[in-house]
Parts: C-alpha cells; structure tokens; sequence
C-alpha cells in the first residue's frame, strides 16, 4: 500500500454551549491510502460528519493533527487550506450545493475554473467526469430540469473532477434508487482503484461491503474496525456492525 493521503492522529472536536461540552470525536486515529476505500459507520450523532468535515479541512479539531497529502492542516493558511479543498479534496455534501443558474457542466466545471483552469480545459474534464456517472448527455440540463437522483450524480461528478486524490462522501447515495446508488458506489471504487484515496460515509452495510475496511464510530471514538486487507465483511458479519 502506498503512502496515506489521509491521516487522522489524536483528533478530538469538542462543541461548547454555555456550560455544556459536546464531544462529537475523541482520539481518533486514522490513515487512509491510495487505492484504499474506507467506510465510516455508526449511530447518529456518533461523529461521521464531524470525521469527514475535519478531513477535507472544513472544520478544524479541538486537538490533534490531520494531515492531507502530508500536509498538516494545522499549519497552513486559510488561503492555502482553501487551495488544499478545491485541488486534492473531492466532497460529496448531504446537501448538494448545485449552483441553480448553472448547468451541470457548469456546476461540475466551476471547481477547476475558480483554480485557473481555461474554460475549455474545464469543460472537457467536466463532461468527462459526467459521463463517468452516466449523465452525459444530461451535461445541458439546470439542476431544476433534473431529477433529485440526477442532481446527485452531478454533485458526485463535480466531486471527481480532475485529479483529485481524496474523495470525502457523506451518505452520496441518500436520494438514488439503488441501480443508480451503486452505480456511484462502482465510480467512487473505480476511482479509488485508480489512484484516489476515498472515505465514504454509510447507514447501509450493502454499501459499506464496496470498501476495503469499516470504521465503526460510536459516541466519537472508533469501537472497531476491520484490519486493511480483511475486506468490509469481516467487520459486518461480526460484533462491531451491530
Ligand atoms: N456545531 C455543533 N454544535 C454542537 N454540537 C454539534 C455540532 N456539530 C455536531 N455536534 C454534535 O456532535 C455529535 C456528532 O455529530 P455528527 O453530525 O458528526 O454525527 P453523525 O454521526 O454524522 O450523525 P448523523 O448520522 O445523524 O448524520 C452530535 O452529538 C452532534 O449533536
């Protein structure tokens, strides 16, 4: 296995309200390679969210260090945190964020250009991201001519575009039936297979069973999880899934 693009070490994320602390992550370790798709479950409120937003840089922990492509987060810049979340981090939101006087080669092109790439450079790596979850010859339609299934998979493909080397998913299959939901599933694997490292955030242990291990949050800390090489499975047929 190669070297990580993801390390988590020690991180915590505490909430204060008033005189309340909410620990929504406590301690966690964890170190995702190239090639390598991991899955995170667990109760609501047990910290996948938190997990993954502190992974791509939206959020910054109370304690401990997470490092992207080597880079420690922590001792970067806000501009260049920024830099590190449009060009190496690709992010699938519950929340799809599609711009809605955009098109979907616009939505999905918009990342590259805002990082200087030419129009028509943009465009052809857009459409081809497009293509790669089947919604090519969609690439003119406005998020409101599509489908909630559609404007999810243009979400997902403006999350892949170029080359990104960390794919972050909360719940990317949420409103798709479950052709289209796998169909994801087989691109987020496929690019992991081709040189992305990929975290992938699921209520559904069908779709935990696409990644190579299972992390299993429970309360903010990591209870289990399946070793690298031992595939989802083992976890999900044993005690950790439950
Ligand atoms: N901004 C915040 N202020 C206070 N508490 C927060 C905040 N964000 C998250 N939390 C708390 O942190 C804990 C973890 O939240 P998180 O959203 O990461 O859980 P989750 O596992 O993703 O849940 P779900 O499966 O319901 O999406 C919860 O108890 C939540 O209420």
């Amino acid at each position: 296995m190669s070297a990580p693009v993801l390390v988590l070490s020690g991180v915590t994320r505490e909430h204060r309200q008033g005189e309340t602390v909410v620990r929504a992550l406590r301690g966690v370790d964890l170190s995702v390679s190239l090639g390598e798709l991991v899955a995170v479950m667990g109760p609501s409120g047990s910290g996948k969210s938190t997990l993954l937003q502190l992974a791509g840089g939206l959020d910054t922990p109370t304690a401990g260090r997470v490092r992207v492509e080597g880079r420690d987060l922590a001792e970067l810049s806000r501009r260049q945190v920024a830099a590190v979340r449009r060009r190496s981090v690709g992010y699938v939101f519950q929340d799809l964020n599609l711009l809605p006087s955009l098109s979907a080669l616009e939505n999905v092109a918009l990342p590259l250009e805002l990082d200087g790439v030419r129009g028509g450079l943009a465009r052809r790596a857009a459409r081809a991201a497009l293509e790669e979850v089947g919604l090519g010859v969609l690439a003119g339609r406005f998020p409101d001519e599509m489908s909630g299934g559609q404007q999810q998979r243009v979400a997902i493909a403006r999350a892949l575009v170029g080359p990104r080397r960390l794919l972050l998913a909360d719940e990317p299959t949420g409103a798709l039936d479950s052709t289209t939901g796998e169909q994801v599933l087989r691109v987020l694997r496929a690019r992991c297979d081709a040189g992305a490292a990929g975290v992938l955030v699921t209520h559904d242990a069908r779709h935990a069973a696409w990644a190579d291990r299972v992390v299993f949050l429970r309360d903010g800390v990591v209870v289990d999880q399946s070793g690298p090489g031992a595939g989802a499975e083992s976890l999900l047929t044993g005690d950790g899934a439950r």
